[in-house]
C-alpha cells in the first residue's frame, strides 16, 4: 500500500451531506486520485430476474442512501476511508437486451478494475451479475470460497430455457470450477424450494446451506463460527443477496420472502469479515421501486460499509482513545 493519504469522503461540516457528489458516500471518484485500494462500483443490470424487475437502480439508489456514513466505524475500530483508498467507480454499462453480452460486460469492466490491484465492493444488479465477478475473482485467486447471503440457493439450472439467470449463477459457477466446493455457504436460506432435490443437488455443487432459521439457535454470534469453520484463511468472495434480510428491513427487492434475517444480524456478521482474508464482494437485487423511506437502500449501504471496513489492513487500524469507544475529531 502506498504512504500517499487516502482521500475520504467530502467533508460534511463544510459541504452538506445532501449537496455534493453523488458517489458511494460522497468519496472521490476512481479519475480524481492515482491510487485504488477498494473500489466501490455499480452494476445496473436487471435482465436476469424472475419476477418484480428494478434492480437496475439498484446502484443509484444505495449510492444516495449512502449519503449519511461517516469516517470512523466503532464496532470494527477502523477508519475505512482512511486506511485504505476507496473511490467510487462509477457503473459499468451493461447491455439491457443482451445477457451474454452483458455478462461480457461486467467481466471487462469488472476486469479492468481488479487488474489495478482494487479490491470489489460491486452494486448490483440483479444476483445475475455474480457470474461474471466470480469469473474474474477466480482468474486472479483460483477457485474461491464464497460466502453466499441470500434467501434463495441461486444453484436452480434453468428458467424458461435460460441458463444465466439471477436464480442460476452459482450453479453455473460451481459447473465452471469458480469455487472452492470444500469452503463455500449460503446463509439465510428460507421458503418454499420447488423440490427436496434442489437441496441434493446444492450439496453437490459444493454448498453447506445456514438457514434463516439457524440464526433463531446459533444466534450471529453462532452463525459466525460457522461461517469461520467452513472458510478458514482461504480467499473469499461475499455475494449478499439483500433479500437475505426480512422484508420487514428490506422491502425494495425482486423475490422477497418472510422470515429473514434483521439488519442487526446481518451487520454482526459481516463485522465478524475482519478476521477472513475477505478479497471481495457484491451487493444486489435492490430494487427501489419497492422500497419506503431509503430502508433497503440504507441497510445495503451499511452492509457495504461493513464490508469495506473489514477490508481496512489491520495493522494501521485508528487509535482507539482511552475511555471513550471511538477517536475525536472526526465528524465527516
Ligand atoms: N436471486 C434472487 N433474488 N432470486 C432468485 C429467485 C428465483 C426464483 O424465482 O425461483
Ligand atoms: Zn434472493
Ligand atoms: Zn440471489
Amino acid at each position: 500500500m502506498s504512504s500517499t493519504p487516502a482521500r475520504g469522503p467530502v467533508d460534511a461540516t463544510v459541504t452538506p451531506r445532501f449537496a455534493g457528489p453523488a458517489t458511494f458516500a460522497r468519496l472521490p471518484r476512481i479519475d480524481e486520485v492515482d491510487r485504488v485500494d477498494v473500489a466501490v462500483v455499480g452494476v445496473p443490470f436487471d435482465s436476469g430476474v424472475s419476477y418484480r424487475p428494478g434492480a437496475r437502480f439498484g446502484p443509484s439508489h444505495v449510492r444516495a442512501s449512502s449519503r449519511l456514513l461517516r469516517n470512523y466505524n466503532p464496532v470494527q475500530d477502523v477508519e475505512p476511508f482512511s486506511t485504505q483508498q476507496v473511490v467510487d467507480a462509477g457503473d459499468i454499462a451493461c447491455n439491457p437486451f443482451d445477457i451474454e453480452e452483458a455478462v461480457r460486460q461486467i467481466d471487462a469492466g469488472a476486469r479492468s478494475i481488479v487488474e489495478r490491484g482494487a479490491r470489489l465492493m460491486t452494486i448490483g444488479g440483479d444476483h445475475t451479475i455474480a457470474l461474471p465477478l466470480l469469473r474474474v475473482m477466480e482468474e486472479v485467486h483460483g477457485p474461491i470460497a464464497v460466502v453466499h447471503f441470500d434467501a434463495h440457493l441461486d444453484t436452480w439450472d434453468t428458467y424458461f430455457g435460460a441458463p444465466v439467470t439471477h436464480g442460476t449463477p452459482f450453479r453455473r459457477a460451481s459447473e465452471e470450477g469458480l469455487i472452492d466446493q470444500t469452503g463455500s455457504m449460503h446463509v439465510g436460506i428460507r421458503g418454499p424450494l420447488y423440490s427436496r432435490q434442489d437441496l441434493t443437488d446444492d450439496e453437490m455443487l459444493g454448498f453447506q446451506v445456514l438457514g434463516a432459521h439457524d440464526m433463531d439457535d446459533l444466534g450471529w454470534r453462532g452463525a459466525v463460527e460457522r461461517i469461520r469453520a467452513r472458510v478458514g484463511d482461504r480467499p473469499t468472495y461475499v455475494s449478499l443477496d439483500i433479500d437475505v434480510l426480512d422484508p420487514a428491513f428490506a422491502p425494495g427487492t425482486g423475490t422477497p420472502e418472510a422470515g429473514g434475517l434483521t439488519s442487526r444480524e446481518l451487520l454482526g456478521i459481516l463485522r465478524a469479515f475482519a478476521e477472513l482474508n475477505l478479497v471481495g464482494a457484491d451487493i444486489v437485487e435492490v430494487a427501489p421501486a419497492y422500497d419506503h423511506a431509503e430502508v433497503t437502500g440504507i441497510a445495503a449501504a451499511h452492509a457495504a460499509y461493513e464490508l469495506i471496513s473489514a477490508m481496512a489492513p489491520r495493522d494501521q487500524r485508528a487509535e482507539r482513545a482511552p475511555g471513550t469507544g471511538h477517536r475525536g475529531g472526526g465528524r465527516r
